[in-house]
């Protein structure tokens, strides 16, 4: 049988807010979340038992146990259709790791929400979509967001989405210096003090409305990140200093940035030039996609 893949798109937060921070310790967040052409990619094929192969670019160092987000998600998902009397085998999975790991792209909660989605079709679980995100929210919190993949206000602890219909596709250049920064540092590096929530996006359809938006906001997260990881800050710097780019800021809690564009081809020789002047970095132009 033909495996099912599904793509795990890498997510970028063109904004995030931390407004609070709940009794249990999770922060509050408030983001404007996109995803890109570039990402992961898991397959699924019908198996008796539940295994995963890792490869690519970035599968080294990567766990491919029962730790991996991929098997955590299967087995997650396995349990709670078997908990409701489903007959559900096994999957043979192979994750394609082109993402950088521990960089603020959100890549193994795409994983997770790519082994979801890719699991539900092969064992024909007709689940509405809050099910499934449910489910992610309980292995991480960029796991809802990551399984809706567009254009999105994600709010809470990013479990409370609101789709942006309308917003442009945009041209990004994703650079990281190699440096893993482990969200969970990040957060327990923040100080108290909270900020406002982010204006309400939910009226940019344009290039230049998104520019403006993403150029009148910031990343909360930024910050810290550069103190655990100086790099952050030359990585920024070089986005910036690009001809063309409009506004450059990280992802996440790092330690990836993007660089926003106004067209494919200031965004590709953008990435060319950083690529050039700093071989060790991951670059990547890249385009994400539109509100539907
Ligand atoms: C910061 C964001 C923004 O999109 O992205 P990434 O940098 O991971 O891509 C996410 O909120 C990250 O979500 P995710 O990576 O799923 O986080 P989790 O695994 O759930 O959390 C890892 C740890 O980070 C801290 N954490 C995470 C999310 C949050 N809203 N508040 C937190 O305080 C907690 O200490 C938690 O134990
Ligand atoms: N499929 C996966 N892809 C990436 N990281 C994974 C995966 N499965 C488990 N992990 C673990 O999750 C951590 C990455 O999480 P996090 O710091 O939140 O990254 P990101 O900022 O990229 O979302 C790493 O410690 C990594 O070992």
């Amino acid at each position: 049988m033909i495996p099912i893949a599904e793509s795990a798109p890498a997510k970028i937060n063109l904004a995030l807010a931390v407004t609070g921070r709940r009794d249990d310790g999770y922060h509050l967040l408030d983001t404007v979340a996109v995803f890109a052409d570039a990402g992961d990619v898991v397959a699924a094929a019908p198996a008796q038992t539940l295994s995963l192969e890792t490869r690519g670019p970035f599968a080294a160092g990567l766990p491919a146990d029962g730790s991996n987000l991929v098997l955590r998600a299967a087995r997650a998902l396995q349990a709670a259709a078997r908990a409701e009397g489903r007959t559900v085998g096994g999957a043979r999975l192979v994750l394609d790791k082109r993402l950088p790991v521990a960089s603020g792209l959100g890549g193994g909660s795409a994983d997770a929400a790519a082994a979801l989605r890719a699991l539900a079709r092969m064992w024909a679980l007709d689940w509405p979509p809050a099910r499934l995100a449910a489910i992610g929210l309980a292995l991480g919190a960029d796991i809802p967001m990551c399984l809706q993949a567009r254009p999105l206000r994600a709010r809470g602890i990013g479990e409370a989405i609101t789709p942006l219909p309308g917003f442009p596709e945009l041209h990004l250049v994703l650079a990281n210096p190699g440096a893993a920064v482990a969200t969970a540092a990040v957060f327990a590096a923040l100080s108290e003090r909270f900020t406002a929530a982010l204006p309400d996006p939910a009226g940019l359809t344009g290039f230049e409305a998104v520019a403006a938006y993403v150029a009148a906001t910031g990343n909360d997260l930024q910050a810290v990140a550069c103190r655990l990881e100086p790099r952050v800050g030359e990585v920024i710097a070089a986005l910036a200093a690009s001809p063309g780019c409009r506004a450059a800021r990280m992802s996440g809690s790092g330690a990836t940035c993007f660089g926003l564009f106004a067209s494919a081809e200031a965004a590709t020789a953008a990435a060319a030039a950083i690529a050039r002047r700093s071989p060790s970095w991951w670059v990547t132009a890249c385009r994400t996609g539109a509100g539907g």
